[in-house]
């Protein structure tokens, strides 16, 4: 997350950190949602390469064990069948991650809220990104979870010719645009949006301008989970 602040600790609990293992240790790649106490919703690109996943929940620095942490093993990965890594801009950067066992609900540890099949939001509607992701184009990854404030872009201004254009399909999401945005490894987590003053997944972090993380009119993409709501609960119930 370029800008923003620190959150306060577990403010945003359904937030995972997903890890891989690597030289004998895990290591921080991406974000990712508990949608159920066994499943958890992240980007379809952090997950198609095969590798020892572990999923953090009730993270806050994830290079210290604060006693909230819950460490869970994954037991199936389903990435969306429509998703291809050559072809990002049709979209479908969404997976889905079983958990071999169900997480503990608590203060730190709770489940996200999912939209309404097909709502869309409107032209600068509230809305947080979170994440463990680097702090600037090219730099390190940030020790405690970021939140930076990304209001929606619509649709329309973002699939302009001189802001996404037609990269940007209406499966995906905008938001920010200015001086903050998500970067390299806040993929996969949540774009958090208040609606009827109840925060909402509606995005999974996807993708920023390769020519920097907060581009002048590349506002941060997200899949955009409403466009996804069937396939999600066709799996998760
Ligand atoms: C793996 C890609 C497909 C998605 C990856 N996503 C992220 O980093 C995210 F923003 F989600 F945290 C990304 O943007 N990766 N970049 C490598 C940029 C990138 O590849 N972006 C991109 C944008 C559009 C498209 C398609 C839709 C044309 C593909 C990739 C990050 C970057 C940014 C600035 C400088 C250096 C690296």
């Amino acid at each position: 997350v370029v800008g923003g602040e620190v959150a306060r600790p577990n403010s945003w609990p359904w937030q995972i950190s997903l890890q891989y293992l690597s030289g004998g240790s895990y290591h921080h790649t991406c974000g990712g949602s508990l949608v159920r106490r066994n499943w958890v919703m992240t980007a379809a690109h952090c997950v198609d390469t095969s590798r020892t996943w572990r999923i953090v929940l009730g993270d806050h620095d994830i290079y210290n064990h604060e006693g909230r942490e819950q460490y869970m093993t994954v037991s199936q990965v389903i990435i969306h069948p429509n998703w291809n890594r050559n072809n990002v801009a049709s979209g479908y950067d969404i997976a889905l991650m079983r958990l071999s066992s169900d997480a503990s609900l608590n203060t730190y540890v709770q489940l996200a809220a999912l939209p309404p099949s097909g709502q869309v939001l409107p032209h600068n509607n509230n809305c947080y990104i979170t994440g463990w992701g680097r702090t600037q184009t090219g730099g390190s990854l940030s020790a405690q979870l970021k939140q930076a404030y990304l209001p929606v872009v619509a649709h329309s201004t973002c699939s302009r010719s001189d802001w996404w254009g037609s990269t940007v399909k209406n499966t995906m999401v905008c938001a920010g645009g200015g001086s903050l945005s998500g970067c390299q490894g806040d993929s996969g987590g949540p774009l958090n949006c208040q609606v009827s003053g109840q925060y909402v997944v509606h995005g999974v972090t996807s993708f920023v301008s390769s020519s920097g993380c907060n581009a002048y009119q590349k506002p941060t993409v997200f899949t955009r989970v409403s466009a996804y709501s069937s396939w999600i609960s066709g799996i998760i119930g």
